[in-house]
């Protein structure tokens, strides 16, 4: 079963990646706006004193205004470097201090704080291709998110395109569910019941 799940998620994530490079600059610079206006009001994101979030790629749904909201809040906003081992230390993000990583992922070029500085935040915002109505989340097939999420006691929120969120997507035992879904139309919370 497994391995047909692995292959299932595989080509969903080869059909959603296709579908964002297809979307056009205005629509990932609305997504990018829209995705920080629904966050202001998220209570969970309100009450935070320190999220751990990420600098998005070109083809993600953009976190830079939501990371600026966070940051004019007075939220302090970690983003992760990936590492070799597959996990991810954390740095502080501040402006002006972004390398290109080995990943092609924009990284912070300051002082890591070890992958323990996740479990001090209070929210994780993470990357995903797709999440379904139970909060099942894909992702880019290295672990990453799912391996430092094990242990995480905080509120995690992925953040996706509209039509990213599904009915149904592939999961895995290991695969850790998200409780919020922050999109361009709002925020979904994910029912776990329903992934019956
Ligand atoms: N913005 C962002 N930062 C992140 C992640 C992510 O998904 N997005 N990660 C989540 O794990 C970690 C880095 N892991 C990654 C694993 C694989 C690829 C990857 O396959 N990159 C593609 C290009 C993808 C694109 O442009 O859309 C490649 O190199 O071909 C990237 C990052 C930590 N930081
Ligand atoms: N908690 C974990 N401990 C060890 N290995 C793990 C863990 N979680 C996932 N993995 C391994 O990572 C690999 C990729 O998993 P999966 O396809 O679920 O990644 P993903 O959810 O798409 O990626 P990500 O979590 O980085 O967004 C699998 O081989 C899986 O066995």
């Amino acid at each position: 079963m497994s391995a047909s799940v692995t292959g299932e998620k595989t080509n969903l994530r080869r059909l959603l990646a296709a579908r964002r490079r297809d979307r056009t600059t205005a629509e990932r610079t609305g997504a990018a706006e829209a995705i920080a206006l629904h966050a202001t009001a998220l209570p969970a994101l309100v009450r935070a004193r320190r999220v751990a979030a990420y600098l998005s790629l070109p083809s993600e749904p953009g976190t830079e205004p939501l990371i600026d909201l966070l940051a004019g809040r007075g939220v302090e906003v970690l983003v992760p470097l990936g590492r070799p081992d597959r996990s991810m230390d954390w740095v502080v993000h501040e402006l002006g201090s972004v390398a290109v990583g080995a990943l092609g992922v924009p990284e912070p070029t300051g002082p890591p704080l070890g992958a323990g500085a996740l479990a001090t935040c209070d929210v994780a915002l993470v990357p995903g291709l797709a999440v379904d109505h139970a909060g099942n989340r894909l992702g880019r097939g290295a672990g990453y998110y799912d391996r430092a999420l094990a242990d995480f006691p905080g509120v995690v929120c992925a953040v996706v395109f509209d039509d990213e969120l599904l009915e149904h997507v592939p999961h895995e035992p290991h695969d850790h569910p998200v409780d919020l879904v922050l999109t361009p139309a709002g925020v979904f919370r994910p029912s776990r019941d329903r992934d019956l």
